[in-house]
């Protein structure tokens, strides 16, 4: 046996729903680029449930199933009250309130491919009400009801502020949603299928898939980068902070990936909007501050920004707070996660590799009275 850590470079199954070829990112054949620029997220749902772009009446009555699925049972809404509310971590509420939404679906242990879609329609649609209503109540505020007259993006933002968003924000948001939909076999997506494979359900798969991302090493970049962007504070101190980290061998976040090794194409899309939205807010120094970094760890270490590293700004500069950016990056990436788990169930076996055992062999047990 032999072992690749990490499982760097192991193929684990095919897929029809996204790659990453030569540092360039399709999904089911698309480029990410042409969908950042001219894609709705409720076009990129279709696309990544049925491996097809929707016509227009395909596309209304998708969003039209998302809307009327938005609501969340007042169950859920009185059991975010019980959390202990200034310690817990969204992702951990979400976690737990995906887990807990589940009790409520009548279909959940349903395993057939139409209760299944259904389910995706509903979580995908209850996963902004969700991260918005938690957000409210700890702010001891009462949450927000979904409206149907609202695209995705801008019913998330006019749940989580309680008035309509403008449409720069609303722009803006829909195209982060775009771009961290899908992404191949990344941990949340294969943890997800492991989950399922073993034909466990979808409430059970989505759980798993938001512990996963919630890591640091993973989605949770994107509050840390925030978190270093204010440590760091101004754009005298750039210089010297990642010197320090870089000497000390700590990583810095929003840089590296196991995939791309010339860069993230997604995040000229996200620098792009970074730039755009901190000039607005007149707060570009979190921008400056982010290109001089980049400068800085491309040039030391060779090694680009991710995902995570500009969507920090963008997201801070849409007024969100710092913690909820990786519940942001769920709520888009339930769309993938679905699309991965239909598609394990479609073509199912179980998966379970091995582990080469390098531990004592041969040894010879010892009475408990005589250790
Ligand atoms: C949506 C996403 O999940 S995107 C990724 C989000 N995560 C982050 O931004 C966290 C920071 N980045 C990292 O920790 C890593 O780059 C990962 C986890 C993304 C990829 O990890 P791996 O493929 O396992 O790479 P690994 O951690 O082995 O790094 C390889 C080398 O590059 C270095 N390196 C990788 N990323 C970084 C970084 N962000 N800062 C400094 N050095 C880094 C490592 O120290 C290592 O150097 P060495 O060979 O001298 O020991
Ligand atoms: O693919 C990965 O390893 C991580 C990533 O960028 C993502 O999930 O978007």
């Amino acid at each position: 046996m032999s072992v690749t850590k990490g499982l760097e470079g192991v193929v684990a199954a095919t897929t029809t729903i996204s790659s990453i070829i030569d540092d360039k990112l399709t999904y089911v054949g698309y480029d990410i680029d042409d969908l950042a620029e001219n894609s709705s997220f409720e076009e990129i749902v279709f696309l990544l449930w049925h491996r097809r772009l929707p016509k227009k009446d395909e596309l209304e009555n998708l969003k039209k199933e998302l809307a009327e699925n938005a609501e969340i049972p007042d169950e859920v809404i009185q059991h975010f009250k019980t959390y202990p509310i200034d310690k817990v971590h969204p992702m951990a509420a979400l976690r737990t309130a995906v887990s807990y939404l589940g009790l409520f679906d009548d279909e959940a242990d349903l395993l057939d491919s139409d209760a299944n879609y259904r389910k995706a329609i509903r979580l995908q649609a209850k996963m902004p009400t969700l991260v918005t209503a938690f957000s409210r109540i700890r702010k001891g505020l009462e949450p927000v009801a979904p409206r149907k007259d609202l695209s995705f993006a801008a019913n998330f933002l006019y749940m989580l502020n309680g008035e309509d968003p403008d449409e720069i924000a609303v722009d803006a948001f829909n195209k982060a949603l775009v771009l961290h939909a899908d992404h191949e076999f990344n941990a949340s997506t294969f943890t997800a299928r492991v989950c399922v494979a073993t034909l466990s359900d979808v409430y059970s798969g989505i759980t798993s898939a938001i512990g996963a991302l919630k890591g640091p090493l993973h989605g949770g970049a994107n509050e840390q980068v925030m978190k270093m962007l204010t440590e760091i504070g101004s754009i005298e101190n750039v210089e010297s902070y990642i010197q320090r980290k870089l000497e000390n061998k700590e990583k810095i976040m929003g840089f590296g990936h196991r995939v791309y090794r010339k860069g993230d194409p997604r995040a000229k899309h996200l620098k792009k909007m970074s730039e755009k939205l901190t000039t607005l807010t007149g707060e570009r120094k979190w921008y400056d501050m982010s290109v001089k970094i980049e400068e800085i760890v491309t040039r030391q270490k060779n090694i680009p920004p991710n995902v995570d590293f500009y969507s920090a700004s963008v997201y801070h500069s849409l007024g969100i707070d710092h913690d909820l950016f990786t519940p942001i990056f769920a709520v888009s990436r339930v769309s993938g996660w679905l699309a991965h788990i239909l598609e394990q169930y479609d073509n199912n076996r179980l998966i379970r590799p091995r582990a080469e055992y390098i531990g004592p062999k041969k040894q010879e047990y010892v009475k408990l009275e005589d250790r």
